[in-house]
């Protein structure tokens, strides 16, 4: 087992064993980083949040091999006085907790601000006090919109990196007017980057800004009605999921024709683990994690779905799989979006020198392999289930 041989960095330096507090630990990715440093690492896990599901594989029974290494603390961190104790008690806290799908920053812009900005300050706060290291999620999202967006849609520009590519150094964050509350998580988490940054610059805080751009995996979000609400709107892997385990449509918002770049989440984790485990490297920074070469856009992502469902269920999929729906119907009011989302991946790979390996095939594959074991059942139950009116 990797736990017990010695562990070197990237600069052949042994390592340590870490003690991790781990925010927002049963969370999606949460739950792959707990899994990850379990397994291959001998550092302790400190896992806090109000929900452990997605963990409890790793928690019971008492007899796993990792046992003593990872101690579950059920609590809120907007109220709960054990937080600056458990700060103290850890070489490095990984900050996940957030409220972060999009279905709730302008229908919840209230309790997206509070997640994404309020409940983070004391975290900040009691790491740049006590010297501590933070890791702080970010997002993708701080970028906004492209400045390509702006130009008109014939115009070649369009395709010249510079009005598209997005870099940590260098690009700005263009977010809609306010009455488009689908900015205020963005603008909330520009705001912790930003205070995290100066914490750094005027307080010597020792930091690192991790900015996803669209991890996804097994274990994302949740399907309605089986393991979430019944009319709760997860990211778009579960919704898009959701309906073809269900036979229903896949509904593209505003034509499906916005562009994301998808990275397999295991893929993800090895660059986190890069980070924890070489601090000289990634203290300071601000790292792009994401796929460039994975790029669809939401239209070419359902069709790809779909064609990887039917493969893995055996059932054919539908005649007309797709479905197109207003995003005013479909979110409310003031949501928007961002239409392109390329990662400029040059700091992660000079300071880690790390790169995505998973195509977007292979990982709807084994991501809609797992949805398919692990929700099938479930889902045929509740259809044949006679509704009540
Ligand atoms: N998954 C992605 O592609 C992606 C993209 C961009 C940014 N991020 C960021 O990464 C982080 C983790 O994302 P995720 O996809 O794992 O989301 P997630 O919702 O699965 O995980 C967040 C976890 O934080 C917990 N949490 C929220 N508020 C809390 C509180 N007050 N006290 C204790 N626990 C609390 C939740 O219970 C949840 O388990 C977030 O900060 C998110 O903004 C994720
Ligand atoms: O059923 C659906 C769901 C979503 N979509 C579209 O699919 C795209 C992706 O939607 P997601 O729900 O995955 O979320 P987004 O990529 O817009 O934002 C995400 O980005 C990074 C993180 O910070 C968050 O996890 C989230 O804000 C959007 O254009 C959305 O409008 C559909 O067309 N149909």
């Amino acid at each position: 087992m990797a736990a017990s041989t010695v562990r070197t960095n990237l600069d052949g330096k042994p390592l340590n064993p870490l003690t991790i507090l781990m925010i927002g630990a049963g969370g999606f990715i949460g739950s792959h980083l707990c899994e990850k440093i379990l397994q291959e690492t001998p550092h302790k896990i400190l896992a806090l949040d109000v929900y452990s599901d997605k963990i409890k594989h790793l928690l019971e029974p008492e007899s796993l091999e990792w046992a003593g290494r990872i101690q579950f603390h059920r609590i809120n961190i907007k109220h709960d006085s054990r937080l600056e104790g458990l700060i103290k008690m850890s070489d490095l806290t990984i900050n996940l907790a957030a409220i972060c799908t999009p279905a709730d920053y302008n229908t919840r812009p209230l309790d997206t601000i509070y997640s994404n900005f309020i409940d983070a300050l004391p975290v900040v706060k009691y790491c740049s006090e006590n010297g501590k290291r933070l890791i702080h999620f970010s997002t993708c999202e701080v970028y906004g919109k492209t400045i390509g967006s702006f130009l008109p849609k014939d115009s070649p520009l369009r395709q010249d990196p510079a009005y598209y590519l997005l870099k940590e150094d260098d690009s700005p964050c263009i977010f809609g007017s306010i009455e488009k509350q689908r900015w205020s998580y963005a603008c909330a988490k520009q705001l912790i980057e930003r205070l995290i940054y100066a914490e750094g610059a005027e307080n010597g805080l020792e930091f690192t800004i991790v900015r996803p751009f669209n991890w996804i995996g097994p274990r994302m979000d949740f399907i309605p009605g089986i393991d979430g609400p019944s009319e709760g709107v997860p990211r778009v892997l579960a919704c898009f999921s959701n309906a073809l385990l269900r036979r229903e449509q896949l509904k593209l918002v505003d034509g499906g024709e916005s562009q994301r770049t998808f990275v397999y989440i295991k893929d993800a984790i090895e660059a986190v683990l890069l980070m924890i485990e070489n601090p000289d490297r990634a203290n300071g920074h601000i790292f792009n994690v994401g796929n460039p070469n994975n790029e669809v856009t939401v239209r070419q992502l359902a069709e790809m779905m779909t064609a990887v469902y039917a493969n893995v269920s055996g059932e054919p999929a539908l005649e007309e799989p797709t479905v197109d729906v207003s995003s005013k119907e479909f979110y409310g009011e003031g949501y928007d979006d961002s239409d392109k989302r390329i990662p400029d991946m040059t700091i992660i790979n000079k300071q880690l020198g790390w790169n995505p390996k998973t195509s977007l095939w292979d990982l709807l594959d084994s991501t809609l392999t797992y949805q398919h074991k692990t929700y099938a059942e479930a889902i045929k139950k509740v259809i044949s289930q006679p509704t009540t009116s």
